[in-house]
């Protein structure tokens, strides 16, 4: 079978002859050459490994043989679409799992990665919009189940992420027989597209309040706009331009500047986030910031001076600059690698013989690892790392048995969510505290999700902190969600409590109450907004990851100290359970009696209709 797409010497020999600040239309307009073999089916950030030869030492064929990642059809080329279509049908035919409503949307989402497909191959041409309407109208009248996952790529591309697609029901898939050899050639193409974040932004047609985000010119939906100019881009082809690699320019041919890339690249509190927020509030690139600018906007810097004393009062045992720095310092590289380590059933805690685990040598060798930095002496530097992976990263059924959650088993968990309700704790208005501020959803995150956050508690190092004396708190790990791994869940969970779309953002922070008596005094949270979207969060939400007595979270009027009437709900430390709150709601974390004892994930989201 013979398929489109660039094999590595043609992305090398546009690379070389067009220079770093080509624009992006050759990608679109030209033709793609042909795919690496099927043994190399490799994402895009793998494919480099091919290119350098190193394929072999990822283990991936034999990986995927195994069944870690999964893997589904689509046409490789038109030619292949009746051959498809057969296999398809077969699995069709033999599928247990049949679609309800609310499962258009996923073959929507599917239909846009063809539509990609397609792009790419014809170009914006009547012959793409003929073919599209066909596979189109294909695709629904079957209800083909497709939803789309994210996944971080090991190793030389911790933030480009390239997607898999996988069947609404991963057991279907498995009892339908589907010949496993392609996935990984969608994704691999779908990656080298430069189509990310589908599941995460994408909005189905049929919801009329929400329309869908218009479209880069790669094909996905996207959410950015580059300072200079009126195109719209989407994330991968921002984050491709800064890592310079395909994309420098906007599609418009406006350079897309670093600073602007760096600020919405992800939502940590970094240093490059401020310069994101900057260019938002000015409109600017920050060497482009007058004085003038500057007073304007005073101001407003007070109010967001005034908004950060508060979100220290509501996060107390940070201070506003040890904050954003030791999010840098401690997980500005590392956190995608492990993340994706993870997603490959990797027990990153496991030790060599000499006692190195698998997260001190990545954090040792972060310099090495940086993007861009492979050369051959560097590579070879890296060679422990590699032959680790290829040693232990192909998670066979041993280490699928053994390891913390593979990505195999972590979107088994996530596909069906049952029932899910939400408990109104708040039934009246209370002073200051409306009806329904606060609510409750048990049971409704899948537990291996719960386990594998808890589990980050033995990976990741905690956050340090500058305690003031009075202050007896909890340990605090920052856990940026890159791969969407709870965010997804919760968005689910959460959305299908309420019956409405939400965005969690995505910077989560895992709180352990390690210390007797460690507690968070009353207080009420604060919003942060979202650096993808740009929207304030509205609401608070813990995870409870274990079942713990004492320690309860208190949802009161106000923020006072030790007045049982200031009491509105006790709200019991119990395993998986999702408390949210409006941000405004008093609340607090009473104190635990015990050492090491309870573990929250906290997090903040919006509803996408206010
Ligand atoms: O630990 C708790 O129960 C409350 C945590 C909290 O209020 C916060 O992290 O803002
Ligand atoms: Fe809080």
């Amino acid at each position: 079978m013979s398929r489109p797409g660039p094999t590595s010497s043609s992305v090398r020999s546009h690379r070389s002859s067009h220079g770093l600040r080509q624009k992006a239309h050759w990608v679109l307009a030209t033709a793609p050459p042909s795919p690496p073999d099927e043994a190399s089916y490799l994402p895009s950030s793998l494919l480099r490994a091919v290119e350098r030869g190193d394929a072999s030492k990822f283990g991936l064929a034999k990986m995927l043989d195994e069944g870690n990642i999964y893997k589904l059809s689509l046409p490789a080329t038109l030619s292949d679409l009746e051959s498809w279509k057969k296999t398809v049908n077969y699995g069709v035919e033999n599928l247990s799992h049949k679609a309800a409503g609310s499962d258009m949307e996923d073959s929507y989402i599917s239909l846009h990665a063809i539509r990609s497909t397609l792009y790419r191959l014809y170009g914006c041409s009547p012959e793409f919009e003929a073919k599209y309407s066909q596979i189109q109208k294909y695709l629904v009248s079957i209800r083909f189940q497709l939803t789309l996952i994210e996944y971080s790529c090991l190793l030389l591309k911790p933030t480009i992420t390239c997607t898999l697609l996988r069947f609404k029901s991963l057991a279907s898939l498995e009892s339908l027989k589907v010949p496993r050899y392609y996935g990984a050639w969608i994704a691999w193409n779908l990656s080298w597209l430069r189509l990310d974040h589908h599941s995460t932004y994408f909005q189905s047609p049929s919801d009329a309040k929400n329309p869908p985000p218009p479209l880069c010119p790669c094909g996905s939906p996207s959410t950015l706009k580059p300072p200079k100019c009126s195109c719209t881009i989407c994330t991968s082809c921002f984050l491709s331009a800064q890592k310079n690699t395909d994309f420098v320019s906007c599609l418009c041919g406006n350079s897309i500047d670093k600073y602007f890339l760096l600020g919405l690249n992800n939502e940590c509190e970094t240093k490059e986030e401020f310069t994101g927020t900057s260019l938002q509030r000015y409109n600017k690139l920050p060497e482009e910031i007058t004085t003038k600018d500057l007073k304007k906007s005073r101001k407003e810097k007070v109010k967001i001076e005034v908004s950060k004393a508060k979100a220290f009062r509501g996060n107390a045992g940070l201070t506003k600059s040890s904050r954003s720095e030791k999010w840098l310092e401690t997980y500005g590289l590392n956190i995608g690698r492990l993340q994706a380590l993870y997603d490959l059933g990797v027990n990153v805690n496991e030790q060599y013989p000499d006692g190195i685990t698998m997260y001190e040598l990545l954090h040792w060798r972060r310099e090495h690892l940086q993007e861009g930095t492979y050369n051959e002496e560097e590579r070879v530097q890296n060679l422990e790392v590699l032959n680790w992976l290829k040693e232990t990263g192909e998670c066979n059924e041993d280490v699928r048995n053994n390891c913390r959650i593979c990505v195999g088993e972590y979107v088994k968990n996530m596909v069906d969510f049952g029932e899910v309700s939400a408990s109104n704790i708040v039934i009246s208005e209370v002073d200051n505290v409306a009806q329904g501020s606060a609510f409750i959803i048990d049971d409704g995150l899948p537990p291996k999700l719960v386990d594998y956050l808890l589990n980050q508690l033995e990976i990741l190092p905690p956050a340090q902190q500058k305690l003031k004396k009075s202050q007896t708190c909890s340990l605090r790990y920052y856990y940026p969600d890159w791969s969407n791994r709870i965010s997804l869940a919760l968005d689910k969970v959460i959305g299908l409590a309420f019956g409405r779309r939400v965005r969690c953002l995505r910077n989560y922070r895992i709180l352990l109450y390690d210390k007797t008596g460690g507690s968070l005094p009353p207080h009420i949270d604060i919003p942060k907004r979202c650096s993808v979207t740009g929207k304030m969060s509205r609401y608070t939400v813990l995870v409870y990851l274990n079942d713990y007595e004492g320690g309860e979270t208190a949802i009161l009027k106000e923020e006072k100290i030790g007045v049982e009437e200031n009491v509105i709900k006790v709200v019991e430390c119990k395993k998986g359970r999702i408390l949210c709150f409006k941000h405004d709601t008093p609340h607090e974390g009473r104190e635990v009696e015990e050492n090491g004892g309870k573990a929250i994930v906290r997090g903040e989201f919006y509803f996408e209709d206010e």
